[in-house]
């Protein structure tokens, strides 16, 4: 069984006499691991040796340096692929070949990371496009800007946890890490990785603890120079309050709209829903949720869809064959299960799943909803579809439109002009044509407008938001 503390300064801080919580695998309940929580004074060393690490080692250490921490991070996770992925369906709860997924994107982030350390560069500024400009040169440097927060949510607890820490490397900082509380196990084994790679102690820190408890003292710490934070709208703009005048990047929620068009690959388009929809048990902020089908295909789509999702195997996360693990928590089902039945009370109708057995839901397809509906207004997160139809290319970006939300789309159509002209008019961060919205590479900008968020991650752009644009101007005489 796992057991871990604080990551501070170097070393775990001593685990004696601290609250502990434990970490249950979401399949069968079992206990897989405790981690002892940090307190106040805890927040305060790791973000004190964050500190000192950045001004005395980071901030000089040079590029080529930073890029080889990285690459060999990325070679040591590869190596370890099984083991990461074990623990993660043992925290999360997510099919093994899906855990292998998140394992391989992780080495990904670290790779681009270990190159983006080699290419931060500025640009030369022609000065004497200024009346007065003349002899003068003008460049930019990208400079670090220090210790960096970062708090991380449940659903990719390795992958999204290095989306934060490695561009902070990259880019020359120092980081201090909140993870969730409920899959905070991964964070641990990846810090070692670090370590074992040769990042300087107090680099990466970890505090463990609930987000209530420890958010607030890691946030408004003046030493802190920039909030990351990947989660809950609740949650995340209640941050951004906290962090006042410091730099923040808010990943947050979404209830994706996907458009399925009558000229469409039928084919294609239902087996992107399918992964789109039920990927980690459609917990993901950008999971296909909203299915907007043309109604000369509605009926069609709908009995392909239904079939297809009725074969989905759900079970053991360990077992290779299983499609669809748990959700993270028997409270998250039962909140699911009584949006269903809310909106079944005021019309839905359920045309796969629906129930559930504990932490096990079943993949779900709902119809007849309406837009004020929670399953369709506000974020599921959790293994269900709601499946609309429409008539007009107008109508349904006005629907799609219709949220408080924006982070991803999908948009099935075989019409290149309709496609740019949908690019153009729906209200997203990111768009698709013909691939679901869930969709994610991660060297591609990525970040929600409207309710969904501030800023960008992907390994570039991360790094952007982790730096400072320097001018530096030289007078020649
Ligand atoms: N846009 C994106 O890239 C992503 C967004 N998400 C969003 O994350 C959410 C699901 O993840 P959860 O872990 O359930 O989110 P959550 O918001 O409950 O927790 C995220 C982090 O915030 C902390 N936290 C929780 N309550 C807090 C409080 N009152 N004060 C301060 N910190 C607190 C938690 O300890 C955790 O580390 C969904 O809304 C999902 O859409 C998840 C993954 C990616
Ligand atoms: O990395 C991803 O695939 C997503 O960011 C995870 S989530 O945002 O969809 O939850």
């Amino acid at each position: 069984m796992y057991h871990f503390g604080s990551m501070i300064d170097g070393r775990e801080i001593s685990k004696d006499g601290r609250e502990e919580i434990e970490v249950c695998n979401p399949y069968n309940n079992e206990i897989i691991g405790k981690i002892s929580c940090a307190n106040h004074d805890d927040v305060r060393s790791a973000i004190d040796s964050a500190y000192q690490t950045y001004n005395n080692v980071m901030k000089k250490m040079p590029a080529h340096q930073r890029s080889e921490i990285l690459r060999k991070t990325a070679d040591l996770l590869e190596s370890k692929t099984d083991e990461f992925a074990r623990l993660l369906s043992l925290e999360v709860g997510k099919p093994i070949t899906e855990s292998k997924g998140e394992v391989a994107r992780a080495v990904q982030v670290l790779r681009f990371a270990s190159e983006g350390a080699k290419t931060l560069y500025g640009e030369q500024i022609p000065l004497d496009s200024a009346i007065g400009g003349e002899n003068q040169i003008g460049f930019t440097k990208k400079v670090p800007i220090g210790v960096i927060a970062a708090i991380t949510p449940f659903n990719f607890p390795l992958n999204l946890v290095l989306h934060k820490v490695a561009p902070a490397i990259a880019s020359g900082n120092t980081i201090v890490l909140k993870p969730a509380e409920k899959t905070p196990l991964s964070s641990v084994l990846l810090y070692q990785l670090f370590e074992e790679a040769g990042l300087p102690k107090g680099a990466f820190n970890i505090v463990m603890g609930t987000g209530q408890d420890l958010v607030e003292p890691l946030v408004t710490n003046p030493k802190v120079k920039k909030v990351t934070f990947t989660g809950s709208g609740a949650v995340g703009w209640k941050i951004k309050e906290m962090a006042k005048r410091k730099k923040v990047t808010l990943e947050l929620g979404a209830n994706a709209p996907n458009i399925i068009f009558d000229d469409s690959h039928l084919e294609v388009a239902i087996n992107s829903i399918v992964q789109g929809g039920f990927t980690n048990a459609g917990q993901a902020c950008v999971s296909a949720q909203r299915i907007y089908v043309h109604e000369k295909i509605y009926n069609e789509f709908l009995e392909k869809l239904i079939e297809k999702v009725k074969l989905i195997k759900v079970g053991d996360p360990l077992d290779e064959t299983t499609q669809m693990g748990p959700m993270i928590t028997e409270e998250a089902a039962n909140r699911a299960q009584l949006w269903i039945k809310e909106a079944v009370d005021q019309g839905a109708v359920v045309l796969a799943g629906g129930n559930r057995q504990g932490t096990l839901f079943e993949p779900t397809v709902i119809s007849d909803v309406t837009s004020e509906m929670k399953v369709v207004c506000a974020e599921v997160f959790a293994p269900i579809v709601s499946v609309m139809q429409f008539a007009e290319e107008k109508e349904v970006i006005e629907k799609a439109n219709d949220s408080d939300f924006g982070l991803h789309a999908g948009v099935f159509t075989k019409d290149i002009n309709r496609a740019m002209r949908l690019v153009d008019a729906i209200e997203t961060g990111g768009i698709w044509i013909n691939e679901v919205s869930v969709r994610r590479y991660d060297h591609i900008p990525y970040g929600g407008i409207k309710r969904s968020g501030i800023g960008k991650e992907g390994v570039k752009y991360a790094m952007e938001d982790m730096t400072e644009t320097k001018f530096v101007g030289i007078k020649m005489y």
